[in-house]
């Protein structure tokens, strides 16, 4: 392990737990959440869903896919490459990995959309209380994903059918269920949050929980996602590696690949169905194949990470 290695791994559990000041990311996601809840809150109507599914393509390609696209430098920080042969190795393997969840996908699309949730929910429940315990974060994460089906059960379960034909109402009908329990837990995470000196990120568990409920799925989605989840890991991502002018190539290269790879796709597949069914499609089953090598390579930065600060102290 290199010195560079010990400060930068040092400066992304800092930038998760250690700081005393709310992130750009809270204010940026406060003031949209409120502005669109207020605005749903007093009965304006959703956009239409095709709009709303170019919207969201959008915004994921320009906003969201960045906060993957650090993945080849915390790779080469905790020594999966080195050179321009593990390089390409660890590119094939990262194709193969979306490649294989595709596959998947196509094979048995109710039980990969059932993974993808319970997937995400662990992810995206990471965000906040970072130094608590895992259900507390697991319950937020289930908590994001199950409301917007306690309050817009029909269109979720439509979204959901677009994604897995057969399955979608089934589980958008468990996730109604399952969204009243997860809420406490999410609360408690609010509560639990202040306790612990970071009383922003109980702002954005309300607002999120509260925006979840009020917005249409899909507009819920791109906020939070967009404006919340990947600018903090972006945010974390560039003070971990900061390398520069390097940081920000591999960002735009492996942002703009994907963008490219989904546009050949949008027009080469499924001709047949509507626009917005296949955005849809390449938009969630994407994030479905892009999430799984990168929760992997997160997983193994976090033990890399906990090795070094015990080594450190
Ligand atoms: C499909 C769909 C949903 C789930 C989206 C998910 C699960 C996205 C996961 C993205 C990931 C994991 C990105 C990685 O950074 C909602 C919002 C519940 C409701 C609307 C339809
Ligand atoms: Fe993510």
């Amino acid at each position: 392990m290199n010195g560079e290695g010990i400060v930068s791994t040092s400066t992304q559990w800092r930038g998760a737990v250690g700081r005393s000041t709310a992130p750009v990311e809270t204010y940026l996601f406060s003031t949209i959440a409120v502005i669109a809840i207020v605005a749903f809150a007093v009965g304006g109507g959703a956009p239409p869903l095709a709009a709303q599914a170019v919207v969201l393509a959008v915004l994921v390609a320009v906003f969201g896919l960045p906060h993957g696209a650090l993945d080849p430098l915390i790779a080469r920080r905790i020594g999966l490459w080195r050179g321009s042969v593990s390089f390409a190795i660890f590119n094939l393997g990262y194709l193969v990995a979306v490649a294989a969840v595709v596959v998947l996908w196509m094979l048995a699309p109710g039980p990969s959309l059932v993974l993808f949730l319970a997937v995400s929910a662990v992810h995206f429940g990471a965000d906040w209380n970072a130094d608590r315990a895992v259900w507390l974060r697991v319950f937020a994460g289930v908590a994001l994903l199950s409301l917007p089906s306690l309050s817009h059960r029909d269109e979720v379960a439509g979204l959901y059918e677009t994604l897995a034909p057969g399955a979608g109402f089934a589980i958008a009908a468990a996730q109604f269920w399952i969204a009243p329990l997860a809420l406490v837990g999410m609360l408690i995470g609010a509560v639990l949050a202040a306790r612990r000196g970071r009383p922003w990120e109980s702002v954005e568990l309300t607002l999120a929980a509260v925006l979840a409920l009020v917005a249409p799925p899909l507009v819920f989605f791109a906020i939070y996602f967009c404006a919340l989840h990947s600018v903090r890991h972006l945010r974390e991502g560039f003070a971990a590696e900061s390398r520069g002018r390097l940081t920000v190539g591999i960002t735009v290269l492996y942002t703009v690949v994907p963008i490219l790879a989904a546009v050949g796709v949008l027009f080469a597949v499924s001709r047949g169905a509507s626009l917005d069914a296949r955005l849809l499609q390449i938009v969630f089953i994407g994030l479905a194949g892009l999430t799984v090598p990168h929760m992997i390579l997160v997983g193994l930065d976090a033990r890399h990470s906990t090795r070094t600060r015990s080594v450190l102290v």
